[in-house]
């Protein structure tokens, strides 16, 4: 015990929960060192050069605020590597910023990958950690990370249902016996969600809302179910008829029906796999519930619509924005772990 804590202690292993919305870095025997959003703001110059001047937080600031010569760019979309290049320089920032920008010997890294993967786009993204500076590269797939880190029994002979609702995807897992039963990922998630509101403020108001506003405005007030009172806010953008800005009231009834379609999306795929879960394991779910993970978790009432809709307790993982890193994280500590739930096809 105390050897493996000095191990910690002189590891430079790490687990990255490589998110379309948020990436998150856990170092082995310190815990998550890095949380920061998914996204690279580039310099273009003159002869079609890239250069990175920001990620993170600061290039997030950005989104939707650059001059020419700058974009933002979110190189993961809809779950997988949309930009291989920035990812890869994400990934070298993320993990020269969890090790204090020393180098040290090259590091062993879990990395998290939706279930719902191609063998083609796994393979982008252990090369892009491999570039980045890996010595060796371990594929987890999301909602086994996500059951580890909500502290669900994965070892027992028993059903656990994890679902992990992100910012490109939602994942959707039957888990016994530290391996997948049943899977289903659909590539729908807080992304989505945004994207519904900012056409609903189109076609209701003629309001033109950038993806950073609609966020704040789903976080604020949106819900999956009816809240006991109506929420309102305000919201600032741009009139499509005038062409000036313009400050408005929304409610939180309106925005629940603009997110009706997306938030349907997760409920069928919880159906889905309910229906085709084998009985025995049902069984263990009638009685454990379902288990909600992922920042999308946190929107106001998805658990009370999924409990009506399925009749089943449901929870909130304590930490869900976390529970994918700290799931990976906790593997590096125990390898035989690590080697059960990996993705070892390479
Ligand atoms: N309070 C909240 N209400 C609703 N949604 C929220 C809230 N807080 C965060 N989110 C959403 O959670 C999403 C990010 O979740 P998370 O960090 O788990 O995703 P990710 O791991 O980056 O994505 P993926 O798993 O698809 O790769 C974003 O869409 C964000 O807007």
């Amino acid at each position: 015990m105390v050897v493996n804590k000095l191990l910690g202690l002189f590891s430079n292993d790490l687990a990255i929960d490589l998110g379309t919305a948020n990436t998150l870095v856990y170092a082995k025997g310190k815990g998550i060192v890095c949380s920061e959003p998914s996204v690279v703001a580039v310099q273009k110059d003159a002869r079609g050069g890239k250069r990175v001047k920001a990620v993170g937080r600061v290039a997030k600031e950005m989104l939707g605020r650059t001059p020419g010569s700058i974009v933002a760019i979110r190189p993961m979309k809809d779950g997988v590597i949309a930009d291989f290049e920035i990812t890869e320089a994400m990934l070298r920032y993320f993990i020269a910023r969890a090790h204090n920008r020393r180098k040290l010997m090259r590091p062993r890294i879990v990395i998290c990958v939706p279930s719902g993967i191609t063998e083609v786009e796994k393979r982008a993204v252990r090369e892009s950690a491999e570039q980045a500076g890996a010595r060796e590269v371990f594929l987890i797939e999301e909602p086994m990370a996500a059951a580890i880190g909500a502290g669900l029994p994965i070892a027992e002979p028993s059903g656990n249902l994890i679902v992990d609702v992100g910012g490109g995807t939602t994942e959707v897992a039957v888990i016994s016996l530290s391996g997948i039963v049943y899977s289903e990922s659909v590539r729908v998630g807080g992304d989505k969600m945004d994207e519904a509101i900012v056409q609903h403020m189109k076609r209701k108001y003629n309001l033109l809302v950038g993806e950073r506003t609609a966020e704040m405005i789903k976080c604020t007030i949106g819900t999956a179910y009816p809240t006991d009172e109506a929420m309102t806010m305000e919201v600032k953008g741009r009139d499509l008829v005038a062409g000036l800005p313009k400050t408005l009231e929304v409610n939180s009834d309106e925005i629940r029906d603009a997110l009706q379609e997306p938030v349907n999306v997760i409920v069928e795929a919880v159906r889905t796999a309910l229906e085709r879960t084998p009985p025995e394991l049902s069984a263990d779910i009638v009685d454990k519930g379902i288990v909600l993970a992922g920042g999308g978790a946190l929107l106001k009432n998805l658990d009370i619509l999924l409990r009506e809709e399925t009749g089943l307790p449901v929870l909130i993982a304590d930490d869900p924005m976390s529970a994918v890193v700290l799931g990976s994280g906790a593997t590096l500590d125990e390898i035989e772990l690590l080697r059960e739930v990996a993705d070892n096809k390479y």
